[in-house]
């Protein structure tokens, strides 16, 4: 019997879980497709006692002892966070183990690093798992789309978010109530903030940034919005216009005169009810990718929860295993384009914004002026109520993203408006 190949698993948690559960599930499946049997040499948890599921002589609390050990040839890291999932990978790479994660927050942080130390030591470094959990996403920018231009990555790579965001429109439950059963059900990281306040998913988006255009992107590039901010009255007026609320990662590869940059953001957006991200619910995640070859592709799945995850995961140790079994180590991607970022005040966006206004004569013409004086240009406004309950709801066209934000600054301070209710960008209409 051929020797087995063996892999350190590191967290026990929602999807070390199911990767364990799997991994043991289909072990004739895996040595059939990798042409060595693969199998679990040890699991480090922080608390033996709170994982019975697991072999007890599989357990350990050491895991930089288990990922150097001599009769380990791959490592999975699912822990999460930076520290110790950095040192313990790093570790693992200069043992000369390949290692797959699903640590989105790390490879944002420190993917330049980590890749340039697997380089050095012939071993892979996958972490497919790391962006909109089950799908197919980064092995494809990586690899199929490796021969074409990619310009724009736009999509949904937060599965909490978006289940809340969906709960909300949908059912009209609260952002608190939502966010419980989105932890409930294996979506939310550990510290849910990283998800509400869109920290998960700028990470997400700097690591599409950085495979999508060949360049080094970090998560301190993106500029960052969440959703704690989005209320129940910015949900009913993107109702009242044929929207959504989502909260979009948009990364773009900006062609200019005195040479390319990058634009990568998050934020929620409203965008029109048909258009296709609209649809999307749940924890579901969805991403297009727009190349100058293949046009505009679309991926879509279950972005987060324990088994979705571990698919990715399991897909991962299947390819390092066979480059192993192979005696080889895949290419990692390239950085060679050096994009500069481009911040997000000179990013063109469209603003939706709804003012409570006194209902006097010459108001609309105050505050239109006001856009005017900012060169922004009004789409549409619309103006509900009458006497102090009146309410003007302006969509304005694009313009860069510092003259929106200095115009609803500007709003504020007007005598005239009673209250800016409702500020959120829209993506999507034409
Ligand atoms: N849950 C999901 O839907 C998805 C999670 N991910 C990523 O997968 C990773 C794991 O996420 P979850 O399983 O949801 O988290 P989790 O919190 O359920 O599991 C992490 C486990 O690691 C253990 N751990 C923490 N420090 C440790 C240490 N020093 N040594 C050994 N074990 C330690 C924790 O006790 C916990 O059991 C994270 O990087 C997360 O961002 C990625 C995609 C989807
Ligand atoms: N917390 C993340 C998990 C998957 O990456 C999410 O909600 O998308
Ligand atoms: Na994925």
């Amino acid at each position: 019997m051929t020797a087995p190949l063996r892999v350190a698993l590191l967290g026990c948690g929602t999807v070390g879980g199911a990767v364990l559960r799997l991994v043991e599930e289909q072990a004739a499946d895996l040595t059939a497709r990798v042409g060595r049997p693969v199998e679990v040499a040890g699991v480090a948890v922080r608390r033996p006692d709170r994982h019975p599921e697991v072999p007890a002589g599989l357990l350990t609390t050491d895991a930089h002892g288990l990922v150097t050990r001599d009769d380990v040839d791959l490592v999975v890291e699912v822990i999460g966070g930076i520290e110790p999932a950095r040192s313990l990978i790093q570790a693992a790479i200069e043992a000369g183990k390949s290692v797959v994660s699903a640590n989105k927050a790390l490879l944002a942080e420190d993917g330049v690093a980590l890749h340039a130390a697997a380089a050095k030591a012939g071993v892979d470094l996958y972490y497919e798992a790391s962006v909109a959990g089950a799908i197919p996403l980064l092995r494809p920018l990586r690899e199929s789309l490796a021969g074409d231009q990619i310009r724009r990555v736009v999509g949904i790579v937060n599965g909490t978010t978006n289940y809340i965001l969906s709960r909300m429109a949908e059912t009209g439950a609260g952002f608190g109530e939502a966010l419980a059963e989105a932890t409930d059900l294996g979506y939310a990281e550990a510290d849910p903030t990283a998800d509400v306040d869109g920290f998960d998913a700028a990470a997400k988006a700097a690591i599409l940034a950085s495979l999508a255009f060949h360049t080094a992107v970090t998560a301190s590039d993106v500029h960052r919005e969440g959703i704690s901010s989005v209320t129940a009255t910015d949900v009913a007026r993107a109702a009242e216009i044929g929207c959504t609320v989502k909260l979009l990662a948009i990364c773009e590869r900006v062609v200019g005169e005195d040479g390319d940059t990058v634009a990568v953001r998050v934020h929620p957006a409203m965008i029109p009810t048909t258009h296709p991200l609209a649809a999307v619910g749940g924890a579901f995640n969805a991403v297009f990718v727009e190349a100058e070859a293949a046009g505009q592709l679309m991926f879509y799945g279950q972005g987060a929860g324990g088994e979705p995850t571990a698919s990715a995961v399991l897909g991962d140790l299947v390819a390092v295993a066979r480059n192993r079994v192979a005696g080889a180590a895949g290419a990692g991607p390239t950085a060679y384009a050096d994009l500069p970022t481009r911040p997000i005040a000179e990013t063109p966006t469209r603003y939706h914004v709804s003012l409570d206004v006194a209902d006097v004569p010459g108001v609309l013409a105050t505050v239109a002026t006001e856009f005017a004086r900012h060169e922004v240009s009004i789409a549409t406004v619309r103006q509900d109520g009458h006497g102090d309950a009146a309410t003007l709801v302006i969509v304005t066209h694009s313009a860069p993203d510092a003259a929106l934000s200095a115009t609803v600054a500007a709003l504020r301070e007007m005598p005239a408006v009673r209250a800016v209710t409702s500020v959120l960008r829209v993506e999507g209409l034409s």
